[in-house]
């Protein structure tokens, strides 16, 4: 197997509160790696840190073996790395089409000049990306829905035009925070068969998530944080039979 992702010894500090300390893991291609722990556990964080959205206080992230302290977050895309938010980000006077192709500006060739002047150029590369946010809306189970402004769209098929929009731009690792946070039990479940997919067609998942049905289903491999630290890794079986994760988490009433 062929590492994608390499998090070593990664630390966030905020103020004087370690919300992740010295987190180690790998992602895998091809794999489904789910974070879990309990609520303020550190994998929001951990999340962020790798989609550079807020950079690590120690420690590094290797994506492909490139260090990633330096690169800047609008470079992500580009590099193989896309995400969705625990929060929906969507533009809702935008129609669904529109949101998702935004998902693709870093894929686009054409200059801004070209762009402007309407240049044959211009034109072919809207029609592909068109085509290409086309497809996967259909993927996604969102085809009829594609000429809707988002905001008239329901929450669960909001959360899929999110999905859409991160994968049109064919990313090598997909980083999902809650994605099934306020679905119901259909909605998950077919979430999680579109997850398989996207594994199964070559992008590897990161994925935090709450609902533990989706996980142990899922999952290739689980790592466990808790309070900041690493408790466990392996398997789902593993994890599940695990008496450090059990008494940290799983045994909680709240799950
Ligand atoms: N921007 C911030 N400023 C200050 N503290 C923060 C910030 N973001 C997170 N924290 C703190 O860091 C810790 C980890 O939070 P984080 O959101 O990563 O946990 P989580 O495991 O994702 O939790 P949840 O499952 O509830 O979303 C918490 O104590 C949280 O209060």
């Amino acid at each position: 197997m062929t590492t994608l992702l390499e998090v070593q010894e990664l630390s966030r500090d905020f103020g004087g509160v370690r919300a992740v300390n010295q987190v180690n893991f790998q992602v895998q291609e091809g794999e489904i790696l789910a974070l879990i722990g309990p609520n303020g556990a550190g994998k929001s964080t951990v999340l962020n840190m790798v989609s550079g959205v807020i950079p690590p206080s120690e420690g590094e992230i290797r994506f492909q073996g490139r260090p990633m302290a330096r690169v800047p977050g609008y470079e992500y895309a580009g590099m193989g790395i896309t995400r969705t938010f625990q929060n929906l980000q969507t533009f809702d006077d935008m129609t669904v089409l529109e949101n998702v192709m935004v998902g693709m500006h870093t894929k686009t060739r054409a200059s801004l000049f070209a762009c402007g002047m309407s240049l044959g150029s211009a034109k072919r590369e809207e029609k592909m990306m068109e085509q290409k946010a086309h497809a996967w809306l259909g993927l996604v189970g969102l085809a009829s829905e594609s000429r809707q402004l988002a905001g008239s769209l329901p929450y669960g098929k909001l959360r899929l035009m999110e999905i859409a929009r991160a994968m049109v731009a064919e990313p090598k690792l997909l980083l999902l925070d809650e994605p099934a946070a306020g679905l119901n039990h259909t909605e998950t479940a077919e979430m999680s068969r579109m997850f398989c997919d996207i594994r199964d067609s070559g992008t590897a998942i990161l994925l935090v998530e709450h609902d533990m049905d989706m996980i142990m289903t899922i999952a290739d491999r689980i790592v466990v944080l808790d309070q900041g630290t690493k408790i466990a890794e392996g398997t789902p079986r593993e994890i599940q039979e695990n008496p450090r994760v059990i008494a940290a988490y799983l045994g909680t009433e709240e799950e």
